[in-house]
C-alpha cells in the first residue's frame, strides 16, 4: 500500500485502533464496508466484528470483497455486545493484536461491535477513538436522547440519510439536535448513497490518523467504567477497579500505551 501517501510518512508505534458502536441494524458493518472502500487503496487496513452468537458480520465483509478475507476476523461475544467491548475486553484485544502482527504495519484496524442498546461504548483501553451510529429509520428523536455514545464518541454518524424521507424524519432538525447534545461535537449525516458524506466520512478518518501518528490524539472514555475486579499475580480476586477517569486502561497504564 502506499507508505509514501498521505496522511503521514512515519511509522506509526501500532495501528489506529477504531471502535464502530450503536444500536442494532443501525449500519456499522456498512458504514465499514464504505471506509474499506474509501481507504484501503491508499492504507492498510484490519476489520474485527463482534457478534454475539455468529460471525455473521465479518462473513457480511468478507463477502463484501471490502478487504481480503483474512483481514476480517470475527469475535463471537456469546454475551452482550458491551461485555467484549467494555467489561472485558481481553478477546477483542487478542484479536487486534493478532491482526497487527499477521500484517504488520497495519494503519487502522476498525473494530465492530455488536448491535446494543444507547448506553453501550467501547472502553479506551481497546480503542483509540470511536464512532457511534444511529440511523434516521430508528426516529428523529433519538439524537436528543442522549447518553454517552451520543454525547461524547469521537464522531456521531446520523445513518441512512437517504430513508428520512420514507420514515418522515427531517435530517437537519436531527442532525442539530445530535449538535446540542453533544456540544459542539462533531456530526455526520452519512448515507452510503451519498458520494460526499462518505468522502466526509473518509476525510475524518484520515484526519484521525495524522493526530493517532503525531501522538495529539488522547482517547476519552465516553462513558464510565462499571466497576470490576482484576485478578491478582497469584490467581485470586484483586483491587477493585473504577477506572472513571477515562485516561486508564484495564492493566493501570495511560489507554493509548499498548504495544
Ligand atoms: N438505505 C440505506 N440502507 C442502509 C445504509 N447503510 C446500511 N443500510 C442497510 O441497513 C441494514 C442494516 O445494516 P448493517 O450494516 O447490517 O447494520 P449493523 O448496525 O451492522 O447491524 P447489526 O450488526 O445487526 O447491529 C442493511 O439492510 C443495510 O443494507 C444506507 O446508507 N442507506
Amino acid at each position: 500500500m502506499l507508505e509514501t501517501s498521505s496522511p503521514s510518512t512515519s511509522a506509526p508505534a501500532r495501528s489506529l485502533r477504531l471502535g464502530v458502536a450503536g444500536p442494532v441494524g443501525t449500519g456499522k458493518s456498512s458504514l465499514i464496508a464504505t471506509v474499506c472502500r474509501a481507504l484501503a487503496s491508499e492504507l492498510r487496513l484490519g476489520v474485527v466484528t463482534n457478534d454475539i452468537y455468529t460471525d455473521e458480520d465479518a462473513r457480511f465483509l468478507r463477502s463484501a470483497g471490502v478487504l481480503e478475507p483474512d483481514r476480517i476476523r470475527a469475535v463471537e461475544t456469546g454475551a452482550c455486545p458491551h461485555t467484549a467491548i467494555r467489561d472485558d475486553i481481553t478477546v477483542n484485544l487478542l484479536a487486534v493484536e493478532d491482526l497487527e502482527r499477521d500484517f504488520s504495519p497495519l494503519d487502522v484496524v476498525l473494530i465492530e461491535s455488536g448491535g446494543d442498546n444507547l448506553t453501550a461504548t467501547f472502553s479506551p483501553a481497546l480503542v483509540d477513538a470511536q464512532i457511534f451510529v444511529l440511523d434516521v429509520a430508528g426516529g428523529g428523536d433519538v439524537a436528543r436522547k442522549g447518553g454517552p455514545g451520543i454525547a461524547r464518541a469521537d464522531l456521531l454518524v446520523v445513518n441512512k440519510t437517504d430513508l428520512a424521507p420514507y420514515v418522515g424524519v427531517d435530517v437537519a432538525t436531527m442532525v442539530a439536535d445530535a449538535e446540542a447534545a453533544r456540544e459542539g461535537r462533531q456530526v455526520l449525516a452519512l448515507s452510503r448513497a451519498d458520494a460526499a458524506s462518505v468522502e466526509t466520512l473518509a476525510a475524518w478518518v484520515r484526519g484521525l490518523l495524522v493526530e493517532h501518528r503525531a501522538g495529539t490524539h488522547t482517547p476519552q472514555d465516553p462513558g464510565p467504567m462499571a466497576p470490576h475486579f482484576h485478578a491478582d499475580e497469584e490467581g485470586g480476586v484483586g483491587t477493585l477497579h473504577t477506572h472513571d477517569d477515562g485516561q486508564h486502561s484495564h492493566d493501570g497504564q495511560p489507554a493509548h500505551s499498548h504495544p
